[in-house]
């Protein structure tokens, strides 16, 4: 653990220069509505793999009706959900070789399209994480917060992570953050090497501050990490 100050600066999008090959067949943009049933699909499929139907189903719906709805974010937050999509430049139709889904226990074909969402991050600067400032307990500013981020278990250990990662911070950048944070499962050793990877440091928060936590059972452990974020004019 090292201090706040300590934190150091580089660009994960760099990083990810260094390998444009491993998946290069991936787009990485902002969600757009024809993906939101595919976000919910991946969100509830890593998060919640065991579900059954028909509490899987309610799962995906709940998340699809909440993506639609644009959940609601504060006054002066934004918010914004990346894909990565897989197979971007293959725009032809393909009759009978459309990509499955599993949903209530049955396998689905739900496009005709090869494209199809593998990956997906939250960006957001609602500081819901951070403790409030001032006697007005005001949010703080300048601060994104990464979450769900999740890659579809076929597709991982591609650099998918690490592109959503990239573009996040690059989305940072242009809402003008100096700092991206995040919160990752001590017990999640492949998440924490992923973050660490990209420049995250974990940042030990005082025992006795009552800092937000991600609400998730009361017994998972949180690293809460960040990293400095370089300015446009200064790349
Ligand atoms: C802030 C949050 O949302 S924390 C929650 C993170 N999400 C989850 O744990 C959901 C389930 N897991 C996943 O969806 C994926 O495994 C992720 C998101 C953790 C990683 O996605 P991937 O696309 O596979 O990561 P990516 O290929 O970009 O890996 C980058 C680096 O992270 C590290 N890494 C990723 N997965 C692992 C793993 N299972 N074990 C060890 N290291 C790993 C490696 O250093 C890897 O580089 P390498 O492949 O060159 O060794």
């Amino acid at each position: 653990m090292i201090p706040f100050s300590a934190v150091g600066v580089c660009r994960a999008s760099q990083a990810v220069d260094l390998f444009p090959n491993v998946c290069p067949d991936v787009v990485v943009r902002e969600a757009r509505i024809e993906d939101c049933w595919e976000v919910a699909e991946t969100h509830c499929s890593t998060f919640f793999p065991k579900y059954s139907f028909p509490l899987d189903l309610m799962l995906r719906i709940n998340r699809l009706v909440g993506m639609l709805s644009g959940f609601s974010v504060p006054n002066g937050c934004t918010r914004t959900c990346l894909v990565a999509v897989i197979g971007s430049s293959v725009d032809n139709l393909f009759f009978g070789n459309g990509e499955f889904i599993k949903v209530g226990g049955f396998e689905e074909r739900f496009s005709f399209n090869k494209r199809y969402v593998a990956g997906i991050l939250t960006v957001d600067t609602m500081a819901d994480f951070l403790p409030r400032k001032g006697p007005l307990r005001q949010r703080r500013t300048g601060i994104a917060y990464i979450s769900n981020v999740a890659v579809r278990e076929r597709d991982r250990r591609k650099g998918i992570a690490k592109r959503l990662i990239a573009k996040a911070e690059d989305q940072a950048r242009n809402w003008g953050c100096r700092v991206i944070a995040l919160h990752c499962d001590v017990n999640n050793p492949g998440a924490v090497q992923l973050y660490k990877g990209q420049g995250f440091k974990c940042i030990k928060v005082p025992e006795r501050v009552n800092w937000p936590r991600p609400k998730t059972s009361p017994n998972v452990q949180f690293n809460f990490m960040m990293k400095l974020i370089t300015t446009l004019s200064a790349t």
